[in-house]
């Protein structure tokens, strides 16, 4: 484990390879979830969520990852509850993945790391009146987080999957619409909470993270086509296959993770 440990680090996205400072970088993401130090709340209320698929509208390679985008200028597909005050509208989902199924996530569970991370984010549409505004302030973002394991093929991720080639490299968009990311959601309500930031720029302090105990399982093929995309776009000379696009652990400081179950 050490060895794959130190190995995941060699590999790290050109973008972390210089440290990127945060901002003040006093709750920056993301983090291992040390499971002794979480704190049960039972004040921490269920979460709700509704999704629509028909406010689903395209998929596209940002260089970074691969963001399949909603509609929203309506509250059609929003979360509210659990460690939330207000409600908070779906903007976009995106993954994080490894080069391998060693490792890949961006959070950790006492340091068990998974192959990949769904990261579903909604933006505070009570306080706020877009994205772009929500993104700077302290309860501006909401991120569902849920752990991918390699098992069995998720029937409802074969859609995403088959869409991908048509996103291979960066800046490639592509309609895509129709899904509804609750089949990738574990029918277990548990989950652990904590105040964080963006994990790319501009690694911004505004994120409630709310994330899923239970992993969702994806077959290894279907894990494989994340890795045939690209970081690089069509006109560029070196194709380097988008891997490993996960950000460093950064220091708990000041924090304590709440777990909604006991
Ligand atoms: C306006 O530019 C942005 C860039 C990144 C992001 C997100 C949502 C980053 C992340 O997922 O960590 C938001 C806005
Ligand atoms: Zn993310």
């Amino acid at each position: 484990a050490t060895c794959a440990y130190k190995l995941r680090h060699e590999q790290m996205h050109p973008l972390w390879q210089t440290p990127v400072e945060a901002p003040g970088g006093n709750r920056q993401s993301p983090i291992n979830i040390h499971l002794r130090d979480s704190i049960f709340d039972p004040t921490l209320q269920p979460l709700s969520i509704r999704y629509d698929a028909r406010t689903c509208r395209q998929i596209w390679n940002n260089g970074y990852s691969f963001l399949v985008e909603y509609d929203d200028s309506t509250n059609k597909s929003r979360i509210c509850g659990g460690p939330l005050v207000d409600h908070y509208r779906l903007s976009q989902f995106h993954f994080h993945w490894g080069e391998n199924n060693l490792w890949g996530s961006e959070h950790t569970v006492d340091s068990k790391v998974y192959p990949a991370e769904l990261h579903l984010v909604h933006w505070n549409a009570a306080k706020y009146t877009k994205f772009e505004e929500a993104i700077m302030e302290n309860n501006g973002l909401a991120v569902l987080a849920v752990f991918l394991k390699v098992g069995k093929r998720h029937e409802g991720l074969q859609k995403l999957v088959d869409a991908l080639p048509a996103v291979r490299h960066k800046d490639s968009v592509v309609e895509f619409t129709n899904f509804d990311p609750t089949c990738m959601l574990p029918t277990c309500p548990d989950y652990w909470t904590y105040e964080g930031s963006l994990t790319t720029p501009p690694l911004t302090e505004s994120v409630s993270w709310i994330i899923k105990k239970r992993p969702i399982e994806v077959s290894h093929d279907q894990l494989a086509v994340f890795r045939s995309l690209l970081f690089t776009s069509a006109d560029e000379q070196e194709q380097k296959s988008m891997v490993n696009n996960f950000r460093p652990q950064q220091p708990l400081m000041n924090r304590t993770v709440r777990s909604s179950f006991s």
